[in-house]
């Protein structure tokens, strides 16, 4: 879908990306930094509308240098700043870009409303856009990428200012448009939680430089560690207790999960050595008579992968950015 060349951008003072070569396949990828990472001038350049200082790119097998304007008109872009007239409704608006995207007047109709109603606007969509709240505004610039039914979609930092339950919508809208409609998706965030749920792939970019490329699943591949929940019983009220006890005696160590923590204790955690370690707290909480709540290989989290990797990575970033872009994807 995209693949990039020693791709730079430099302005007077900064250098936005640095040789930065990559490929993307198909499905929902995440591109993710800190602010100032460079992902904004990635997709500016990957559209044609900013020149590359150097280096090459390729996107659905077009050269960014000479076939910017048909690279668009298979492309859809949600721009990550507010950039919506707030006095026309949202089926003006939109019907006015499928129509700047050459559809038809019947056409560009049609797909408004559909495309509309798929990002969940029904009534309101015949309101001016500047009574909107910040989650209308994004969905309607969701739809104006999506009208024109594109082959790939680049999406801004899309859940940037919503809350909790707009972020997961949001994310949940994304994901159906690939798995609905096939389009591939390339979707920037600094919140690297809401990427592992939602992409297949995610690149991490500092400093506009490559930090990582890998499928999801590789990311939060499963650790050695093993969680271990039970329940209590009349014999033993602290179930748990009974089973770190147990275990002990079969010379494996347990500690809880979040010591020192409120509400931490009921999950234990320890390291396996393979399936005889399966098969041994089976036994021990068996034989103490007590239920299995849960037995599971802990999985890494992508946040634990990205800190490892910037610290040990450019160091050209500040760490209090790197702790933001860490800290908020929990
Ligand atoms: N037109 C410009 N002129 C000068 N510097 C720029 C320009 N556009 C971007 N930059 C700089 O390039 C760097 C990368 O910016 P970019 O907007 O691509 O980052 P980003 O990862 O998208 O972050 P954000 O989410 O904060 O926009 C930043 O240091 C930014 O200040």
């Amino acid at each position: 879908m995209i693949a990039t060349e020693s791709l730079s951008k430099r302005f007077p003072r900064v250098t936005a990306l640095d040789r930065l070569s990559v490929d993307i396949g198909p499905g929902v990828t995440g591109l993710v930094g800190a602010n100032g990472a460079g992902k904004s001038t990635l997709i500016k350049i990957l559209l044609g509308l900013s020149p590359a200082t150097e280096g090459n790119a390729r996107v659905l097998g077009m050269d960014i240098a000479t076939e910017g304007a048909a690279i668009r008109e298979q492309v859809g872009y949600m721009p990550e700043h507010d950039c919506l007239p707030p006095d026309v409704s949202a089926t003006e608006f939109v019907v006015h870009m499928a129509r700047m995207s050459g559809l038809p007047p019947t056409a560009a109709r049609e797909r408004t409303a559909d495309t509309l109603r798929h990002v969940g606007l029904y009534e309101e969509r015949y309101r001016p856009i500047g009574g909107y709240s910040t989650g209308m505004k994004q969905r309607v610039k969701l739809a104006q990428a999506l009208v024109h039914d594109p082959k790939l979609v680049f999406l801004d930092e899309p859940t940037n200012g919503l809350d909790p339950v707009g972020r997961d919508e949001m994310l949940g809208l994304i994901r159906r448009v690939h798995t609905d409609f096939g389009i591939s998706v390339l979707v920037t965030s600094h919140l690297l939680g809401e990427l592992e749920r939602t992409c297949d792939h995610v690149v991490v970019i500092d400093g506009g430089k490559l930090l990582r490329s890998s499928s999801t699943t590789d990311f939060t591949q499963t650790t050695t560690t093993l969680a271990i929940e039970v329940t209590d019983s009349d014999t033993h009220p602290d179930g748990t207790a009974a089973v770190r006890d147990a275990l002990r005696g079969r010379g494996v160590e347990t500690h809880h999960e979040g010591a020192g923590l409120p509400g931490a204790g009921h999950i234990l955690l320890l390291t396996a050595a393979g399936e005889e370690t399966y098969d041994l707290v089976r036994d021990v909480v068996a034989d103490l008579g007590l239920g299995l709540v849960r037995m599971e290989q802990r999985r890494h989290h992508i946040s634990e992968v990205f800190t490892t990797d910037t610290a040990e990575g450019s160091g050209h970033r500040g760490d209090e950015q790197r702790k933001e872009a860490v800290g908020h994807g929990g």
